[in-house]
């Protein structure tokens, strides 16, 4: 018996079903292929409407035709099934969507000792009882991979849980924590309407799948919540103080509502960078969290000596100000959205598993 065969009878150690096939999840289902996850046997998959599980293993690279193919609507227990029958040791969902209800399950998933990495940020990032079953769930033994929530997998909450560990404590936070409004700040000057730049960080998968997710502050107060939440502040969603850069309008449309109105943020966002600009200032999405807990995520006016107005790309920036840090921050700083880099950050967290 050859070595490929041994391998199919074998049990795996490793054995994953992903949910979501979007931008992320075809990154990550790219990423299974190579050599790096060869000890990973994905054993079920699924978008919001349809699912194929099969406990011998899937091809990665033939998921999205055989979804597009395969008539089985949507049962998380036939994927978990999948997971129990492959008689692997180490069993883990991985969750690519941005399903709140998908989200809601995580401490569950836990609690049944399934491993959970996660890209979905609505349940660490959302309310603060989701955040404490979270934890209650984790401590029962299986593990929550989150790299990818905060900084598309920068070394943002794993040098935080280190320094915690060593007795240190987070006191300031400050910076960029949202990829695509750095993206879009960074180049834009007024020379093209916002909403083209928009579109542009839309095709290029560095937004939520409703920009408004982004454009509202919405993610990047999830980033916040869940930074702050790992650094032992019991800070409630509400507690975070949010300036929304969607007009009211556009709020309570559907997206394909939204994304035809798109234009209407134009005139809005260039009279706020011609104010900036008149003052010789640049404007930033930040996000801040002093030593008394208050959050505030919103676009401020900075000037060129402002370390955020030298940012490039997608590029995050994290400074945190800790009881051992507080002469100067300790700053993290790269790129922060785009599929494989996330993706990567899925694949780090079921390595280390
Ligand atoms: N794009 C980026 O740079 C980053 C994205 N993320 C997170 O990754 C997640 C996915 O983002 P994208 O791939 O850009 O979104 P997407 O919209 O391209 O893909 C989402 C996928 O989830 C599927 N889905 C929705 N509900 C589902 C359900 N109940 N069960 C199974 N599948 C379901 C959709 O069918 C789709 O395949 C989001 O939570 C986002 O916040 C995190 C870090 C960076
Ligand atoms: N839409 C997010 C992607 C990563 O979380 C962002 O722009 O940062």
């Amino acid at each position: 018996m050859n070595a490929l065969a041994t391998d199919a009878v074998s049990p795996p150690r490793t054995a994953a079903v992903l949910l979501g096939t979007g931008v992320v999840g075809r990154a990550l289902l790219a990423l299974l292929s190579t050599g790096a996850a060869r000890d990973i046997r994905l054993v079920g998959a699924a978008n919001s409407k349809r699912q194929h599980a099969q406990p011998d293993g899937l091809t990665p690279v033939d998921v999205v035709q055989r979804l597009a193919a395969h008539r089985d609507g949507r049962d998380n227990a036939a994927l978990l099934a999948a997971l129990d029958d492959s008689g692997a040791s180490c069993k883990v969902v991985v969750d690519a969507t941005a399903c709140a209800k998908e989200a809601g399950r995580h401490a569950e998933w836990l609690a049944a000792g399934y491993h959970v990495v996660t890209a979905n940020k609505a349940l660490a990032g959302g309310q603060l009882s989701g955040w404490r079953a979270l934890q209650a769930a984790s401590a029962r033994g299986a593990v929550y991979g989150d790299a990818a929530t905060v900084g598309a997998g920068l070394p943002v909450l794993s040098t935080l849980r280190r320094l915690r560990r060593c007795g240190d404590s987070l006191l300031t936070l400050e910076g960029v924590f949202s990829g695509s409004l750095s993206w879009l700040f960074n180049q834009y000057d007024g020379s093209r309407p916002f909403s083209e730049l928009l579109l542009d960080a839309r095709r290029l998968g560095f937004t939520e799948p409703d920009p408004r997710s982004d454009l509202s502050g919405e993610d990047v107060a999830r980033k916040l919540l869940i930074i702050a939440r790992n650094a032992g502040f019991a800070l409630g969603s509400d507690e975070v103080e949010i300036e929304s850069l969607v007009p009211e309008a556009l709020r309570d449309v559907d997206t394909a509502t939204f994304l035809d109105r798109v234009k209407a943020l134009d005139a809005p966002l260039h009279a706020r960078h011609e104010a900036a600009r008149a003052k010789g200032k640049v404007l930033r999405y930040l996000a801040r969290l002093n030593q008394r807990g208050r959050a505030r995520v919103g676009l401020v006016e900075v000037d060129a000596s402002h370390p955020a107005s030298r940012l490039s790309g997608t590029d995050n920036q994290f400074a945190l100000t800790t009881t051992r840090y507080h002469a100067t921050p300790l700053v993290i700083q790269g790129p922060g959205a785009g599929p494989e880099i996330t993706a990567q950050a899925l694949l780090g967290d079921v390595l280390s598993l």
